[in-house]
This record gives C-alpha cells, sequence and structure tokens, in this order.
C-alpha cells in the first residue's frame, strides 16, 4: 500500500483540550469497502466551532498535531493576538481568543467539571477577570539558549528557546530587566546552558517584582561560580543593573550544576542588596526569597483573599486550621480575626517564612507545622484541636481523598476550598458529601488570562449547621 503524504484536509474544531489546543476529529475513507478511519488532530491556535485548514504530513496515523494553514470560518470571539512572539512561544496559549471568551469558557468548564461529579453547575458564578489582563505576572523565569539568547521555551517544544524582545504578562520592570540581562550577556559573549551536553554557563534568569513595594529580584542560575574569569563580567553586571534599576533590592547568582533542569541552586551568592524582598498582600507584609512560592498575579491573588473571608466568614472565637499554606497568604488574613490559626504545608522553608511573616505582621496567634497534609491533619487535631473553619488550598492535583475524608470526620462548620483545577475540586467536594456537606458557592477567578488555568473559591458547609 502506498503511503499517503502531506493531504490538505479540513477540520471542524470541537472543543479546546486542557492544553488549549483545538481538537477535531476526521473520518477518511480507507481502501477496498473497509471502516472510513478516524484521525484525531489536535490544532493550536484554534477556537471551538472553528472550521480549518490543515495539511497533514500522515493522514494514516490516528494522531497528528498540526497548525492551521487558514481560518475558514473563524469563532466570532477570535481575536488578534498583541505579541509578536504569540505564534511560537509556549508562554500563553489564548491570545487569538477575545478576553470575554476565555472568561466565558473557563466558567463553562468549571461548570462540566462539576457536572461530571454530580455537583449543580449553578452554583458556579461568572468568572472574576482582570480590568486590564496584561503584565499581570510577578514572577518569571526565563531561560538562555545554549547560544546565550535569553526567552522562554518554544510551544510544545522543551528544547527550544525564544529569544524574546518583549513578554505582555510579565511585569514591565521585569521585561526591562530581563532585557539588560540579555544585553549584557551578548556584549560579555557568554554562552547558555546545553541540556544535552550538560555544559555551557548560564541556564537561567528569574526576575520577581512586587507590585506593591515596587522591589525586584534578579537571579542568575549558571553553572559556574562568579569569580575568577567571570568576575570582570560581573562587576559589569553589578554596576548595570544597580545603577539602571534601582529598585532591584535583590541581585544573585545562583550555582546549579545539577543535570535537572530546575531553579533550585547548591551554593547562593549575593551580588547586591539583600537576599529576599518584600511583597505586600491584602495589608500583610511578606517576605520572599528566591525559592519562595507566592501568588504570581497577585491583584487576583487579593481577590482570592477577599472572597475566601467573605465565605469563610471567621469570628474571633473560633479556631482554624489553613491545609496547605504556603508562606500564610491566607494564614495571615485569617489570623487577625479568629482566636487560633494552626498552619499546614509540606515545604519547610515556606513554614519558616510563614511563622516569620505572622510575627513580622504583629500576629502571635498562630502556629505552623511543616508536614504532608495527611500527618499534619493528625497531628494538629491531636495538639491544636478541631478546627471551626478549615481554608484547604493543594497544588493541582487536589487534596486527595484520604485527606478529604480526614476533614469531613473532624466536621469543621465551613470548609473554605482555594483550588487551581477545576477536575481535581469536584473530586475532592464529592468526597465530603457523605459527611454532611454541602456545596454552597463557587467563585472562578482568573489568576492568569490566555491560558487555560482558572482557580476558584468555594465554601461548603453542614447540612447541621
Ligand atoms: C496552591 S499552593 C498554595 C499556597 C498558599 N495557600 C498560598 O496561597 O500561597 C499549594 C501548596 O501546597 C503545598 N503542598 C504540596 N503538596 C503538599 C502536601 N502533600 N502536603 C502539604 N502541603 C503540600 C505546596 O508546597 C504549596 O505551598
Amino acid at each position: 500500500m502506498t503511503e499517503i503524504k502531506n493531504v490538505t484536509l479540513v477540520a471542524e474544531i470541537d472543543h479546546v483540550d486542557d492544553k488549549g489546543n483545538g481538537q477535531a476529529v476526521i473520518w477518511r475513507e480507507s481502501d477496498k469497502g473497509n471502516n472510513p478511519r478516524k484521525l484525531k488532530l489536535t490544532i493550536p491556535q484554534t477556537l471551538p466551532g472553528e472550521s480549518v485548514e490543515v495539511v497533514v504530513d500522515n493522514p494514516d496515523k490516528r494522531r497528528r498535531k498540526v497548525m492551521p494553514q487558514e481560518i475558514l470560518k473563524a469563532n466570532p470571539d477570535r481575536t488578534d493576538a498583541p505579541c509578536p512572539h504569540f505564534e511560537r512561544c509556549g508562554g500563553c496559549v489564548w491570545q487569538h481568543w477575545s478576553y470575554a471568551g476565555q472568561l466565558k469558557h473557563k466558567t463553562a468548564k468549571l461548570k462540566a467539571a462539576l457536572n461530571g461529579e454530580g455537583l449543580d453547575p449553578e452554583l458556579v458564578r461568572d468568572t472574576i477577570g482582570m480590568d486590564d489582563p496584561w503584565h499581570y505576572r510577578n514572577k518569571m523565569e526565563f531561560t538562555f539558549s545554549p547560544e546565550g539568547e535569553i526567552g522562554l521555551h518554544e510551544q510544545g517544544n522543551f528544547r527550544k528557546i525564544i529569544s524574546l524582545e518583549t513578554c505582555l504578562i510579565a511585569g514591565k520592570n521585569m521585561v526591562d530587566g530581563m532585557l539588560e540581562v540579555g544585553d549584557w550577556v551578548k556584549e560579555f559573549g557568554l554562552k547558555g546552558y546545553d541540556k544535552d551536553a550538560h555544559e555551557g554557563l548560564l541556564r537561567h534568569l528569574m526576575v520577581r517584582e512586587s507590585f506593591a513595594t515596587g522591589e525586584m529580584m534578579l537571579a542568575l542560575f549558571a553553572t559556574e561560580t562568579p569569580d575568577g574569569e567571570l568576575a570582570f563580567a560581573v562587576e559589569n553586571l553589578v554596576e548595570r543593573i544597580t545603577s539602571k534599576f534601582p529598585n532591584v533590592k535583590s541581585l544573585l547568582w545562583l550555582v546549579n550544576t545539577d543535570w535537572a533542569d530546575r531553579t533550585q541552586s547548591e551554593d547562593t551568592h549575593l551580588l547586591a542588596g539583600r537576599d529576599f524582598i518584600y511583597d505586600e498582600m491584602a495589608g500583610y507584609r511578606y517576605r520572599l526569597w528566591f525559592d519562595t512560592f507566592f501568588q504570581t498575579n497577585p491583584l487576583q491573588a487579593q481577590k482570592l483573599v477577599e472572597l475566601a473571608l467573605e465565605m469563610g466568614k471567621p469570628q474571633e472565637d473560633e479556631k482554624m486550621i489553613d491545609l496547605f499554606c504556603g508562606v500564610g497568604t491566607f494564614s495571615l488574613p485569617f489570623a487577625a480575626r479568629v482566636k487560633e490559626l494552626a498552619g499546614i504545608e509540606i515545604v519547610e522553608t515556606s513554614i519558616e517564612s510563614a511563622k516569620r511573616n505572622a510575627v513580622d505582621n504583629d500576629l502571635h496567634n498562630t502556629t505552623f507545622l511543616a508536614r504532608d497534609a495527611r500527618h499534619g491533619l493528625d497531628e494538629m487535631h491531636e495538639r491544636f484541636g478541631f478546627a471551626d473553619i478549615l481554608l484547604i488550598d493543594p497544588p493541582r492535583c487536589g487534596a486527595g481523598g484520604k485527606v478529604m475524608r480526614r476533614i469531613g470526620r473532624a466536621k469543621p462548620k465551613r470548609i473554605v476550598y482555594v483550588s487551581c483545577k477545576p477536575e481535581t475540586f469536584a473530586t475532592d467536594v464529592a468526597e465530603l458529601l457523605p459527611f454532611g456537606y454541602t456545596l454552597q458557592t463557587v467563585q472562578p477567578v482568573d489568576l492568569f488570562p490566555h491560558t487555560v488555568h482558572v482557580e476558584l473559591v468555594a465554601l461548603m458547609s453542614r447540612v447541621d449547621e
């Protein structure tokens, strides 16, 4: 049988997948009276309801990923992507979708996730978007190519770096900082790191900016220490950053010689300022080190905190547990309103930071424990007792049945669930129903415009309360 190559087909986009790519199915005639063959296509930068022309290299396979050649019928919410890097960069996938259209889709996705678990989709309110959905991120991790270009990964290709002239989701000062470092690298002819060969100097540049205090951190991850032959170049870096960016309160050089391509450090060198910056959220002050998890869209995260307070209704004679508490983004505002608060979190440095943040903010009714959620809950129930309010903010994988059933048995009066993944939220909530809880309300908030992600705050309470 001769293999057919590069066939032009018309695909109708049915829906977008979890990565934000359009999905289409085409049934193709097969030879000699056999059943038609199903070809599943993943087509980035398309939208539901669109009809697009594609060229498929090998249509006899069951699945192919192809770029659209031409949009024959556009979704009414299609718009022009403003970023010059949109077509290749993996930073945002939905700049071609009007912001109103993205928000509608996020609400519908959350409703579908509830429906899938037999929960009432009508409890979901409209997604709260941003007035200005650009330059919202307070932290970015840029990567160097082996040639020393600085940028972000190409969509769907972690080996390729797109050299950036701009970035429309990073804070504006962060983009300027990134470009300055890029110029410095070029001027000194420095090499980036090559993952395959495990050689080269510069790996990543992490930039943090507090939109509340204006303080910035620039952290360079490299395979060598900043001395010896590098001393002259590094001196120049310090001079140009401190003179052009007086808001950079922390300039770090972090050594990472590991094969693992993460922003981790085995040897930290402070080039200028201190090793942390100050940030603020909802009126509380936080210290952020290079490895501290902190909400990356502070404007919208503040809305999450306000919603959690509104739903949790903390009272001054109540006890509360903040499970998966991180550095205390929810713990501190709640601690100011309840009798006692206990936070549980697996990362020890976050717990150290949460303790310090509580003291820095003059809160003395908190206790924090570095444990995994399951054992931490058991231990806290013994030491601290049962809570009236329980706030839970797990990572994308959700809390899981064992943790949810422990919560159910402990019978807190109100449970505030903050989630970054509708599907795991819905399965976790379903675990609580046999314990007499009902879902009261679900408020999605858009923390990551132009991406597939959606966050939410929900309230559950017991029927007998
Ligand atoms: C979505 S973040 C929320 C952090 C915090 N509530 C905030 O808003 O900054 C989830 C947190 O759960 C922590 N975590 C992940 N797995 C955990 C586990 N098994 N037990 C306890 N904490 C965990 C992570 O380290 C992270 O800080």
